[in-house]
C-alpha cells in the first residue's frame, strides 16, 4: 500500500469507531480481516496513523475545526508529526486509494497549525471534563503532562532475576539496543520504530524462557516500592494477569508465600502460565469461589497486601490513546466506589506492623490521595509510612525517583512527563 492509502485506511477505521464506539483494537482486526491483502508493514503504519490521530485528537479537531476522522487525521500529520502543509497535500492528492485533495479550508488551516490560544484540555489533549481534577493534580503543568501522555510509549522490560541476571539479558537482547532502567534496576527500554512498531519480543528466546516479561517501568517501580521481603506472607488482593505478583515473587526470590487473588477469576486466567514460565514457585493462586470467602485464613496474618486497584487508567493513556476518549464521568465514580471497598476490605489482612501497598494506574487525586485520607479516617490504627521512607527500597535511586515523582503527603505519583513512566501512584500505609 502506498502511504496515502494507508491514510485512507486510518479515515476509514476512525470513522468506523466514531460509529460504533469501540476499541481502536477491534476496530484495527476488523479492517486486517477485511483487507487480507494489506501486510504486516501496512496494518502496523495504519494501526500508527490510528493510535497518533487519537493521541492528539483535540488538538487535531482545533487545528481543522472539525473533529470528521479526515479533519482529525490530517490534523494529526500536523501537530503530531510535523508534516507541513506540502508534505500533506503530497499525500492527499485525490489519487486512486488516496484521501481527497484539500479543500481551501484545509490548506488555510494546515498551513498554520497554530494552538496558542487553545484552552488546556485541548493542548494536553485529554477530555474536557477531566480538567478541573487534573488542574487539582498538577495546576499550570497539566498541559505539559498532558502532553507527555498523548507521546507513544517505549516498551519496557522487566530482567526476571529468578531466571537471568539483568547484565546477561541486556547481552541476549543487544539487537534490540535496549537501555537500562533510569530508577527500576531491573528494566529494560527498547524505543519503537518510527511508526511506533514493537519488535515481536515473545519469540525471543529471553522472553520464551522465562528471562523477561513487558511491563511499564512505573509498574516495577510500584511493586519494589510495596517492600516486598523474602520469607514474608504476602497478599496481591488484586492480581489479574499476575503482572505485579510476578515482580514480587522475583523480589521475594521465591521465598515465603505470596497469595494472588482477584474477584474475577477469568482475569487471573492467564496467571497460571505465566508463574510456570517465570520459573516461580512461592504463589498460590486464589480464585473466588461464588459466595466463600476463599480469603479467611489469611486474616491477621499478612506482612504485606498490595492493592493494584481497579482505576480509570489515566496514567496509561500513551498505550491506551482511545481510552481518554472514551472514558465517562460514571465510570470514575464506580472506580472511586470500589477502590474505597478493596481498601477497607485489604484491612482486616494485615497483621500488627504490616502493611497496605495501594497502587493505581491513575492521575486522579480522587482515586489516589484522596482514596488513603479516607482510609486513615475510618482506620485509625493505620498511618502513612512517608514517600522517603518507602523509595529507600531502590537504594540510592529512590532519592532520584523522589526527585522526580509528584510527592504529597501519602505518597508518590509517578507520570511521562516526571520519571519517564506510564502514570502510577504509591502509597504504603503501615497498621500500628
Ligand atoms: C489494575 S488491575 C490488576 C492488574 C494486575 N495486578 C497486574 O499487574 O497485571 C485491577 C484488578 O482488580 C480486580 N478487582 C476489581 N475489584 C476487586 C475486588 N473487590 N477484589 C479483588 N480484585 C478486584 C479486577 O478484576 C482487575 O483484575
Amino acid at each position: 500500500m502506498t502511504p496515502a492509502a494507508r491514510l485512507s485506511a486510518a479515515i476509514d477505521i476512525l470513522a468506523d469507531l466514531a460509529v460504533r464506539r469501540r476499541p481502536a483494537s477491534e476496530s484495527l482486526k476488523d479492517w486486517g480481516l477485511r483487507h487480507r491483502f494489506a501486510g504486516s508493514g501496512d496494518r502496523a503504519a495504519i494501526a500508527g496513523l490510528v493510535f497518533d490521530t487519537l493521541r492528539r485528537r483535540a488538538s487535531a479537531a482545533y487545528v481543522m475545526g472539525s473533529d470528521e476522522p479526515r479533519a482529525l487525521v490530517l490534523g494529526m500529520l500536523a501537530v503530531m508529526r510535523g508534516l507541513d502543509l506540502d508534505a500533506i497535500a503530497r499525500l492527499a492528492d485525490g489519487s486512486r486509494f488516496a484521501p481527497a485533495q484539500l479543500s481551501a479550508d484545509e490548506r488555510t488551516r494546515l498551513a498554520d497549525p497554530n494552538l496558542e490560544t487553545a484552552p488546556p484540555w485541548v493542548k494536553g489533549d485529554y477530555a474536557q471534563w477531566l480538567d478541573p481534577s487534573l488542574a487539582r493534580t498538577f495546576g499550570a503543568e497539566r498541559v505539559d503532562e498532558g502532553r507527555a501522555l498523548a507521546a507513544r510509549a517505549p516498551l519496557d522490560l522487566r530482567v526476571n532475576t529468578l531466571v537471568a541476571a539483568p547484565d546477561a539479558v541486556l547481552q541476549e537482547l543487544a539487537h534490540l539496543s535496549p537501555e537500562p532502567g533510569r530508577f527500576s534496576p531491573l528494566a529494560l527500554r527498547i524505543q519503537l520504530d518510527t511508526e511506533g512498531k514493537a519488535p515481536p519480543l515473545t519469540s525471543e528466546a529471553a522472553f520464551v524462557k522465562g528471562a523477561v516479561e513487558v511491563q511499564d517501568e512505573g509498574s516495577q517501580i510500584a511493586a519494589i516500592l510495596a517492600g516486598p521481603m523474602p520469607g514474608a506472607q504476602v497478599l496481591d488482593l488484586c492480581a489479574g494477569a499476575g503482572g505485579k505478583t510476578l515482580a514480587l515473587a522475583g523480589l521475594m526470590d521465591n521465598k515465603g508465600q505470596l497469595y494472588a487473588y482477584d474477584s474475577d477469576i477469568r482475569r487471573l486466567k492467564p496467571i497460571h502460565e505465566r508463574l510456570q514460565r517465570a520459573q516461580v514457585r512461592n504463589v498460590q493462586v486464589r480464585a473466588p469461589r461464588g459466595a466463600a470467602d476463599v480469603l479467611a485464613d489469611l486474616e491477621g496474618r499478612m506482612d504485606l497486601v498490595l492493592i493494584d486497584a481497579p482505576c480509570t487508567g489515566t496514567g496509561t493513556w500513551r498505550r491506551n490513546p482511545d481510552a481518554k476518549w472514551r472514558m465517562r464521568p460514571g465510570a470514575l465514580a464506580e472506580r472511586i466506589a470500589e477502590q474505597a471497598r478493596i481498601l477497607a476490605d485489604a484491612a482486616r489482612f494485615v497483621r500488627p506492623g504490616g502493611r497496605i501497598a495501594y497502587v493505581t494506574c491513575s492521575l486522579l487525586d480522587e482515586e489516589n490521595g484522596a482514596q488513603i485520607r479516607g482510609f486513615l479516617e475510618s482506620h485509625p490504627d493505620f498511618s502513612v509510612v512517608p514517600p522517603l521512607e518507602t523509595v529507600l527500597a531502590l537504594g540510592s535511586r529512590g532519592l532520584g525517583l523522589r526527585a522526580a515523582a509528584l510527592e504529597s503527603a501519602e505518597g508518590l505519583l509517578l507520570t511521562p512527563r516526571r520519571t519517564g513512566t506510564d502514570g502510577f501512584y504509591i502509597s504504603v500505609v503501615r497498621r500500628e
